[in-house]
């Protein structure tokens, strides 16, 4: 049994800014038992296309040194949401998790870009300044095996089934739905991840900034490997605590022997 913590935070434009409230968020949540601690998608930068590439910065750049400090300074895992990453020229929406001691032990560029045009609602290009991902990732802890992706990417079942079969039994989401698809489709989705791969899924969004480039819907959650909220925010600026329970986990998983009885033959 472990605690996580989904730090809702309200980025800014200002870097400095975004850091200072990172380092306030994630030291609470450490303070109040949280030994795996999550920040939201971009936290950093602006969700829109044209920050994207300015705020970029390399894996030795500052924002990725700030978080290995920050989690051997608090003794935590932290999984740092996602920033923009410049390599070779190109930028990715990356996630880098920490161990205790600050190494470095999870890189996950966003694998499916989110290029979508809703009807009266959202259009967004990712992929118009953002390049692909092309690797799952499933990091070690002293805990279990957790499972890393990034917001779009949980539409994609075959993702999260991946990692649960390469052992995680826990998959944290940095994400960023927005006032269209998340009143539509964030709580199901959420939900049916955890449900079908029977793992704790837990998915941290930034809180609404109304006066910001993009309304995030917030709703930071964790969902049970039974497929029920263990606890679900609002849009503001919060913590989301939940016991990560693997007991449990493992005797949903006794009784409701789904990841067993799968028929890989037949599909
Ligand atoms: O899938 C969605 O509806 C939202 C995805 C998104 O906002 C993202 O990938 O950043």
């Amino acid at each position: 049994m472990f605690k996580i913590g989904l730090c809702q935070m309200m980025g800014s434009k200002d870097k400095e800014e975004s850091r200072a409230k990172a380092r306030a968020m994630v030291s609470e949540a450490a303070k109040n038992g949280a030994q795996v601690v999550a920040l939201p998608e971009m936290w950093n930068c602006p969700y829109a296309n044209e920050y994207f590439r300015p705020y970029a910065e390399p894996e030795d750049g500052p924002s990725v040194e700030f978080l290995s400090n920050l989690a051997r300074e608090l003794d935590i895992y932290l999984i740092g949401g996602s920033i923009s990453e410049l390599s070779d020229n190109k930028v990715y929406n990356t996630s880098y998790s920490f161990d205790r001691s600050g190494n470095l032990i999870g890189k996950h560029r966003k694998v499916h870009l989110f290029d979508i045009a809703v009807k009266n609602g959202i259009r967004f290009m990712e992929s118009e300044t953002l390049s692909p991902g092309d690797k799952s990732t499933v990091i070690d802890t002293e805990y279990c095996k957790i499972g890393v992706a990034i917001c779009y990417d949980v539409r994609f079942p075959e993702l999260s089934r991946k990692m649960a079969l390469e052992g995680a039994k826990l998959i944290v989401l940095p994400a960023a739905f927005n006032m269209t698809t998340g009143p539509a489709h964030w709580d199901l989705t959420m939900r049916a991840r955890a449900l079908d791969n029977q793992v704790y899924f837990a998915a941290v969004s930034p809180a609404r900034d109304m006066k910001g480039v993009y309304r995030a819907y917030g709703s930071s959650c964790i969902a049970t490997p039974w497929g029920e909220f263990l606890a679900k925010a609002d849009e503001k600026e919060t913590i989301v605590y939940g016991d990560i329970d693997l007991d449990y986990e493992d005797s949903i998983r006794q009784q409701l022997p789904l990841l067993k009885h799968r028929r890989e033959e037949v599909y």
